[in-house]
């Protein structure tokens, strides 16, 4: 990035920091050095990292909970360490992987206190407050759930519900960490997009430490990389895997990613059968014989479609099957 253009991308950023020392005080620890960041409104942002480099540590400078060892945080150009409490919370809300410990409150008195820094402690709700309130429950469709207590939720029902009172602040800012740790399949992709959704459609800028490459590889306008005593890298995350620098979050050889399904997988065992056949079938075979190196490889496979079916190629002889799992039991019996 040239000088005039760095300039230029400062203005617009909501967060903005550059060589930050991150660690504890007392005793002083240093967990990351040289750490340097920019959030933009209207965009999706994951953090990615692996566990213990230190994301949370980032998120908590950011939020003046522990300030940098050294440098400072700037929340729309103003340095975070000089805002009130309640100047921080107008701009900036967080859903932090937290226990709820009040399990006696609602789904909607825990909404509800997301618009405590509007309302005062006072907690009086005006109409606009209460409208607020509600348009979050059907935007996170937890409606239902308003007047159920917190005790009586699920993981994932609460998640949503932390996530709601996050939306209630009804902040330009917006941090999570881990907010579809708890999720079902379907939540959280549609979690996340909803998240993306805000970003695009209300300008916000949206920080989210997650470990689900998937739905980060899905949703995400920007993904931030942490590592072990390196700078922060950031990126759109089609150019991070096409560059092959997503392998950064997997560490050692063991793993790899695999930069045409973004999937995650055993690094390719030397030898693999030959497999004919379209790619969609073709690929979950192959699948199987990475998961289970030991099977015995026939010659050649051929796998078709309409009516499914699997060829197993011997020197002198073919073997059909009509599923995965039968061709397993049949390799299994194969000496090896
Ligand atoms: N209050 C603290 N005092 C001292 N060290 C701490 C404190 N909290 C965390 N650490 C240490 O800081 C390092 C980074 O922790 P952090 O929680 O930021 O990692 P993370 O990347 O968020 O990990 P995870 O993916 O497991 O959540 C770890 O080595 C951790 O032990």
């Amino acid at each position: 990035m040239n000088e005039a253009s760095n300039i230029q991308r400062v203005e617009a950023s909501s967060i903005h920091a550059r060589d930050l020392d991150l660690g504890y005080r007392a005793p002083q620890t240093l967990i990351a050095k040289g750490i340097s960041f920019d959030l933009f409104p209207g965009e999706l942002t994951c953090l990615m990292g692996p566990n213990g480099v230190g994301k949370s540590t980032l998120l908590k400078a950011i939020l003046h909970q522990n300030p940098p060892l050294k440098g400072k945080v700037f929340l729309d150009q103003v340095d975070v360490s000089v805002l009130s409490n309640r100047q921080r919370a107008k701009k900036l809300a967080v859903v932090l992987t937290e226990k709820i410990t009040s399990g006696e409150m609602t789904v909607n008195e825990l909404v509800a206190l997301g618009r405590v820094p509007h309302t005062g402690w006072s907690g009086l709700l005006s109409p606009r407050d209460k409208l607020m309130v509600k348009k979050v429950l059907d935007l996170t469709h937890i409606s239902h759930l308003a007047n159920k207590k917190l005790a009586a939720l699920s993981d994932g029902q609460r998640q949503t519900a932390l996530i709601a009172r996050a939306l209630a602040q009804d902040s330009k800012v917006l941090i999570l960490d881990e907010p579809t740790a708890h999720l079902d399949l379907t939540n959280r992709f549609e979690i996340m997009h909803l998240l993306r959704h805000l970003a695009k459609k209300s300008s916000r800028a949206i920080l989210v430490v997650t470990h689900d490459l998937e739905v980060a590889m899905e949703t995400a306008d920007k993904l931030w990389i942490m590592e072990a005593r390196k700078p922060l890298l950031a990126g759109c995350p089609e150019d991070l895997m096409i560059q092959g620098q997503i392998q950064r979050l997997l560490p050692g050889d063991k793993w790899q990613i695999d930069p045409q399904s973004g999937k995650i997988r055993l690094l390719d065992p030397a030898k693999l059968p030959n497999i004919e056949g379209p790619s969609h079938l073709s690929q979950w075979i192959r699948n199987v014989f990475r998961k289970n190196p030991e099977l015995y490889q026939p010659k050649q496979i051929r796998v078709r479609d309409q009516p499914f079916g699997i060829s197993l190629f011997f020197p002198n002889r073919e073997e059909k099957v009509t599923s995965i799992a039968e061709m397993i039991r049949f390799l299994r019996t194969q000496p090896t």
